[in-house]
């Protein structure tokens, strides 16, 4: 399979007052087309500084990030603007839905503005909420607005989607039905999905597990037969 992403000699430094603070010191992966990531460590690893970099929120302060056939490393705030805004989905830990907006204006203002959008009416039926189309996030439950949140993000299109702790608010089974439409997801429309968790619990989803260590990769992984959501506990 053709590579996607690929990060080279990665790092990231904060300067906070004198004492400068390396999140990524020299982080190097690659992640091909269609694979589903997951990308494992302890609090203050550096997981959400990679994901924040891959969705171009960030910016490396060396090395070199590939995303297909753009440099992230070399575009400007401009070009990285459009990056973000065509070529990536997010979901996060909190779903960040616009409160006065229904689940269907939700993702239709979302991907408005994306040239290869689909169809908001058709992916809210995929995620399973043909009934909720009309309801606003308050009238909604937890798992069901990131619902909304995964359809919003899948409805832009995008080449990849990202996801920062996706199930970190819900219960177990909700959380768990979650990381199912994911995991369909990426297997129906073959979309590279990279989920960044402390959870290693859940590591034999994925096709490959990326483990971070102090800004560091400690190992990659290729699970050589990727487990269903629903075979796993934790
Ligand atoms: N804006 C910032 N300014 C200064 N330091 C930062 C900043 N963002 C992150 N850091 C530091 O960089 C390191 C990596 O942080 P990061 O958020 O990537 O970790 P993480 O693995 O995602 O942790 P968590 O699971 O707790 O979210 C940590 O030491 C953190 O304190």
């Amino acid at each position: 399979m053709r590579t996607l992403i690929d990060f080279k000699k990665v790092t990231k430094q904060y300067q906070i007052g004198e004492v400068p603070i390396k999140a990524l010191d020299g982080v190097d992966f690659s992640i091909s087309e269609g694979e589903f990531v997951v990308i494992l460590g302890a609090s203050g690893a550096g997981k959400s500084t990679i994901l924040n970099i891959l969705g171009g929120m960030d910016t490396a302060t060396s090395g070199q990030v590939v995303v297909g056939n753009q440099e992230l490393t070399r575009l400007n705030e401009k070009q990285l603007t459009e990056y973000r805004g065509e070529k990536v989905g997010f979901v996060f830990q909190f779903y960040n839905l616009i409160p006065n907006l229904t689940a269907l204006e939700n993702v239709e203002f979302a991907t408005e503005v994306c040239k290869n959008h689909l169809d908001a009416k058709d992916i809210l039926n995929k995620v399973g909420l043909t009934n909720r189309v009309k309801n606003f996030p308050s009238q909604l439950s937890g798992g069901e607005q990131q619902r909304v949140a995964i359809a919003r993000a899948v409805a832009k299109n995008p080449l990849l989607l990202l996801c920062d702790e996706p199930t970190g608010a819900l219960d177990y089974v909700t959380g768990k039905a979650v990381l199912k439409l994911l995991q369909d997801l990426n297997r129906d429309t073959r979309k590279c999905v990279v989920l960044v968790t402390h959870n290693s619990a859940i590591a034999p989803m994925a096709d490959k597990v990326i483990k971070v260590k102090s800004g560091r990769i400690e190992s990659v992984t290729l699970n050589a037969e990727k487990q269903s959501v629903e075979g796993i506990e934790w």
